[in-house]
Order: structure tokens, then sequence, then C-alpha cells
């Protein structure tokens, strides 16, 4: 495949912007190297690079892109959105539709707020949290990625984890100091955690189902468990569904599993590709926040009228289930394929997977925390990888990232990703 124009881009971006990429999970550096693809177009399941080269895409933007690229509906309501002028700086009707419209898919949200990234709003919750309890100390997960606010940055999963820094430099000792860090799926070290800091903590903050050491589910229990032993020790619950929001079903992820937050986090899919973020939860708790309380959270660009209204249409979109009975459907043709495949090969892996939503590990063992994930092979990955790509196959640079499909993708995008998934899985066995 020529990438002559790709290359000539990236060494043009090298001296431009920091390392060619604007976040680093788009550099090549947890795959043995390479040159990051430049995409100009982007339909349906498809990418476009700038040597006319197509792809069939399982990054969906990092997640946002469920329906597809450039689903019409989605399209036509930020063309509408634009014609009318992209930002007024007062309330508008479209917030209230979209806030009422997140409230009826997710319960849990009495109050919502939004802002314009996963990351703020993750950071708000913690800033709630604190202010709710006042309280300092946060419990997370090893290799959960809660975004790039800097308490958020200690045992960090995605990018962070595939660039070898998930404790980042520039994160003063005193914000590490606050952050207590525990394997995901075991509860008993969570409940040692509760037992010697307890009455310091805030507030736990998982991702429900994790997306960011690829995709892993809670143990039976343990999401019910962890709700029982932090109330009991007066923190809050904090989900962090920037990825899980409507990834799996009309709803969040607690919806699916029963078991509920005092405040949500959310972000991508409900952006329907532009930049968003919300954040939500029980009332009494989300009166903290300014006006109404002391905790202050504010954003030029939050509630804007683009993002209110790519939000809106997608979600329209969502609304017909059907869709995650495509998404389910293509999903376990694709794993049961790709298992096939590698075993066809001699290739040891596991794969997780919800929905439309995967992690391929190289490896003969479950994966069900992070050091699981981190042991896996990333050299396998690498070859994978870079066989892929060089087929048109284009997935994630890094071994912690999901696949997500889209609504848009087709059984015979599934075979022809299967037949290059042959071919790489040949690559490892020659290796
Ligand atoms: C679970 C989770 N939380 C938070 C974030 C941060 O979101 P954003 O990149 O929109 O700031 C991400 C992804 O980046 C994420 O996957
Ligand atoms: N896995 C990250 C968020 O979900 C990837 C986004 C990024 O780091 O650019």
């Amino acid at each position: 495949m020529n990438i002559q124009h790709s290359k000539e881009l990236y060494k043009e971006a090298e001296s431009h912007i920091v390392g060619g990429v604007n976040s680093p999970s788009r550099a090549f550096k947890g795959v043995s190297g390479g040159t990051p693809v430049f995409m100009e177009k982007g339909e349906g399941a498809y990418l476009y690079d700038v040597d006319g080269n197509k792809y069939i895409d399982y990054i969906g933007g990092y997640g946002p892109i469920i329906t597809g690229h450039a689903h019409p509906h989605i399209t036509k309501a930020i063309t509408n959105a634009a014609q009318s002028g992209v930002l007024y700086g007062t309330p508008t009707a479209l917030e209230n539709n979209f806030a009422k419209k997140l409230k009826d898919a997710v319960p849990s949200l009495e109050k919502v707020r939004f802002v314009n990234s996963g990351t703020e709003a993750v950071m708000t919750t913690v800033r709630v949290a604190r202010a709710y309890t006042g309280r300092d100390k946060i419990i997370k997960f090893a290799g959960c990625y809660h975004g790039h606010s800097d308490p958020v940055l200690v045992a960090a999963g995605s990018g962070p984890a595939t660039l070898g820094s998930p404790d980042s430099a520039g994160v003063t000792s005193n914000t590490a100091k606050e952050i207590i860090t525990v394997p995901y799926n075991d509860i008993e070290s969570y409940r040692e955690a509760l037992k010697s800091f307890g009455d310091d903590i805030a507030a736990v903050l998982v991702e429900p189902i994790v997306g960011n050491f690829g995709i892993v589910e809670p143990k039976p229990g343990f999401l019910e468990k962890i709700n029982e032993i932090t109330h009991d020790a007066g923190a809050l619950v904090i989900y962090d569904e920037v990825i899980s929001a409507f990834r799996f079903h009309y709803g969040a992820a607690q919806d699916l599993l029963g078991v509920y937050p005092d405040l949500t986090a959310m972000g991508k899919i409900i952006g329907g590709g532009l930049p968003i973020g919300a954040y939500g939860g029980k009332m009494n708790i989300m009166e903290e926040v300014a006006p109404l309380g002391p905790a202050y959270q504010a954003g030029t660009m939050a509630g804007n009228p683009a993002s209110m209204s790519a939000g809106i249409a997608c979600l329209e979109v969502l609304e017909d289930k059907q869709l995650y009975d495509k998404l389910e459907r293509l999903g376990r043709k694709l794993e049961n394929g790709l298992q096939r495949k590698a075993d066809d090969a001699q290739v040891p892996i596991q794969i997780n997977r919800k929905t439309g939503a995967l992690t391929l590990y190289f490896t003969s063992q479950p994966v069900k925390n992070y050091d699981n994930a981190d042991a896996t092979n990333s050299l396998h990955f690498s070859t994978f990888f870079h066989s892929m790509l060089a087929q048109g196959i284009h997935l994630a640079p890094s071994k912690f990232e999901a696949w997500f499909l889209t609504s848009a993708h087709k059984e015979e995008d599934i075979t022809a990703t299967l037949d290059a998934a042959e071919t790489a899985f040949q690559a490892i066995k020659n290796s």
C-alpha cells in the first residue's frame, strides 16, 4: 500500500505539532513505530487516506462514531446548527431538549451539566464529590483511563499505558498522594483500601465496563460490593461512562448492569462526533455546583448549539433498538471468526467482547485486570496491527484499545476483516 503522502505530512507535522499528533494515542509508539496514516474522508464504515487508500475503520474516532462516519441525520443537524451561528454565550432550548433526552435514557441523572470533553466531565465529578463530602482522597482502578486531568493520571491505562507512562510527569506528589489505586475486579483490595483510608475518601472512580485496558467486564457482584462498601464509608461512587454510555444499548452501562452510582461522567457517543462531555447525578449532590453551590465549573463552549444538535441527532438514530441488535450480530461474527483464524494459525489469543466492542489480546490467559492486559504479547500485537493496516483494516495502534463496530459496518466488511486477519495471524506464526 502506497502511503507516501501520509509520510510527507507526518514529517511536516513533526516539525509543527508535538510528536506530530494532537493526541499521543494516534502516534505509533505502541506498535514498534511506523507512520500514522493521514485520513481525509470518512463515510459509513470506511476511512479514505490522503493517498487514496480505503480502510475498514474500527477506531470510530476512539469511540464516538457509533453510527458510522458522516451519518446523514447527524450531518444535517450539524449543518443546520452551523447555519444558525455556532455560539451565542446564552442558554438555548437545545440544551434543555438534550438534557431531557439524556435524563430519560439514564435515570440516575437527576440533574446534568454539559461540558466539552470526557476529561472535563470526570474532572468535575471528582471536584463535586470532594465538595460534597469535604474529603480529599479518591480511589481509582489501575489501568482505567479517565482523561488527562492531574489526579487521574496516576496508574492510567489507554494512551499513558501505551507510552509506558501511566504516572504522568508534571502531576505533583501532593496530587498523587490523594489517589489510591487498586486492581480492577479485586474487591478484597478495594475493601483494604477503604479500611486504611476510610474517613478521607471522597469517592471511588470506576469505568463500570472498562474500555481502556481493552474491554473488561466487572465480575458478578463487583460493582454491587463497591457501592455497599463505599457508601458505608460515607463516600460517593462515580461511574466514568465516557466510553460505555450508549455503547452497548440505548442508555448507560449502569442501566444494563442494574447498579447505580451517585455521579456519572459521559462523553464520546453523546456528542455524535463533536466535542462534548456531560456529568450528572443525584440532585442534592449536583446542587453543589455553581451557581447553586460552591463547587465551580464553567465553559465558554459548554452546551454549544452544534454539539447539542449533533448529540440529539445521534441519540435519535440510536433509539432504534435494531441498531444494537446489529452491533451484537456483527460483533459475534467478528469474535467467532477471529478466534477461528487464530486457532487455525495456532496463535494464542483471548477476545473480550461486549456487543459491538471487543479487544483481541495476544495471550492464552483470561484478561480481567490491567496486569493481565499488560502481560499480553506486544510484539504479536505490533505484527498483527501492521499487517492489518497494510491490508486496509484500521485498528487503534495500541494493545490496550478496543475495536469499535458501527451500525454502518456490513457483513461483507467483517468477512474482509477476517480474510485480512488470516494473513496477519500467519505473519505472527512465521515471525
Ligand atoms: C473512560 C474515559 N474517560 C475519560 C476519557 C477522556 O475523554 P476525552 O478524551 O473526551 O477528554 C476517555 C477517553 O479519552 C475515556 O475513555
Ligand atoms: N482510549 C482513549 C480514550 O478512550 C483514546 C483517546 C485518546 O487518548 O486520544
